[in-house]
């Protein structure tokens, strides 16, 4: 069984690619790093080392890799055969795999009619609904329905915490013991693939919003507010005690929207944001607020872990999002020179003005609510 893997960073190594492995896929990454590209195809392993008091290490075999700008028909080929095809490239970077993808599905058309399900694993809702939108734009009306019939894109949320890292061993990944890797298989083709540590769920809504809204919402609210403390790391930004019940307390308010929108049994979430807490605070593992806060344009989305949930607020909560607010704010004015999104939002802001640039790129009306809040809280700051 072969596994096409696009993104052999730190979660396409530290998490997906692993999985892959152990679940019996030859997995081939595609990737645009030539360093990495070259270590993967001389190696043909990599070791995944857990960042726990016990080091526990894996050594991922059988893998091997592509390079996209060098070896671009070896793509089209990968795809063509492939049981399985997955991605961890940044949402950013789905656009432009898109042309590849078409071309190796096209390429697949004409060997077989072999079905093949390409699962995008990014933090975003929607994900692989986004790809296949981006890869039916390069396609005819007569290939549309060709691929409906043949091809299917599922939606995934994947939750495991892997930092940016320099290791003497290029290809170690140190990761989090805790991972949860959830597909919709309402919409899959073919059989159900067998992988250890995959959950496939007939509705995958409750599960994405509740890990976007939880694990990345509370990692952006210690991101940007620790920033803004002048704060350099995720464990500093939950050591201190400001900051962590600003956590918290935006937590306490996604909770609320959650367990409203979907049922979920109030203790059960509290369990569940605790925890998540507690993987922020872990001692072994050293993520720089850079990483976090990485593209906050993207971040302060319309569907994305602040704007989105901050919205529902109004819909399922009464009163109004003022955690949420705060953090926006703070997002609003995260300034890192070397994040070129960051470097963007602040030229827009003395373009416009905050208010307009909430506008644009939080895709918020003029007369929504929660436009004078982040306004209020970003006077305030
Ligand atoms: N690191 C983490 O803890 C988690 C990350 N994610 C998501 O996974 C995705 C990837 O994140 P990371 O692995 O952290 O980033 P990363 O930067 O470590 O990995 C991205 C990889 O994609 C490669 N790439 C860039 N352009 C490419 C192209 N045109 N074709 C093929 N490969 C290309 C890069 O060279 C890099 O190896 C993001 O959507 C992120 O939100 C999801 C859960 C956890
Ligand atoms: O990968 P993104 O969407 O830029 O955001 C970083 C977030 O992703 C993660 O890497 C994994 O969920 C979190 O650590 C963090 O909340």
């Amino acid at each position: 069984m072969l596994a096409v893997h696009f993104g052999a960073g730190n979660i396409g190594r530290g998490f997906i690619g692993s999985l892959l492995s152990k679940a019996g896929y030859e997995v081939c990454f595609v990737d645009v790093n030539a360093e990495v590209v070259n270590l993967l195809n001389e190696k043909k392993e990599y070791r995944v080392v857990l960042a726990d008091e016990n080091s526990q290490e894996e050594t991922v075999k059988n893998v091997r890799a592509i390079n996209s700008i060098q070896q671009p028909e070896e793509v089209l080929d990968a795809i063509a055969s492939a049981d399985l095809v997955t991605t961890a490239v940044g949402p950013n970077i789905l656009p432009i795999i898109a042309d590849s993808i078409a071309k190796g599905l096209r390429r697949r058309v004409e060997q077989t009619d072999q079905p093949l399900n390409i699962i995008a694993c990014e933090n975003m809702i929607g994900g692989s609904a986004f790809l296949k939108e981006k890869v039916y734009e390069k396609l005819s009306e007569a290939e549309k329905k060709q691929f409906d019939d043949q091809f299917a894109f599922p939606n995934a949320a994947v939750d495991r915490i892997v930092p940016n890292q320099t290791n003497e061993d290029k290809l170690m990944v140190s990761v989090e013991p805790f991972y949860e890797w959830v597909v919709d298989r309402s919409k899959l083709i073919g059989e159900v693939p067998t992988i250890n540590g995959v959950t496939f769920v007939e509705d995958l809504a409750p599960f994405i919003e509740r890990k976007l809204f939880t694990v990345n919402t509370g990692h952006a609210a210690a991101a940007y507010l620790g920033y803004q403390a002048g704060l350099e790391t995720i464990k500093d930004a939950m050591e201190h005690e400001e900051v962590l019940q600003a956590v918290k307390d935006t937590l306490r308010e996604t909770g609320t929207v959650l367990v409203r929108k979907y049922s979920f049994d109030y203790d059960e979430h509290m369990k569940y944001v605790n925890k998540i807490i507690g993987r922020f605070t872990n001692p072994f593992i050293n993520d720089e607020i850079p990483r976090v806060a990485r593209g906050p344009l993207r971040k302060l989305g319309q569907k994305d872990r602040l704007i989105s949930p901050a919205s529902q607020y109004y819909e399922f909560v009464e009163g109004q999002p003022v955690n949420l607010a705060k953090v926006i704010a703070a997002a609003l004015k995260y300034d890192f020179p070397q994040d070129d999104e960051a470097v963007a939002l602040q030229a827009k802001i003395t373009e416009l003005g905050f208010e307009k640039t909430i506008y644009d790129v939080c895709g918020l009306e003029e007369c929504h609510p929660l436009v004078s809040l982040i306004m209020e809280k970003l006077n305030k700051r």
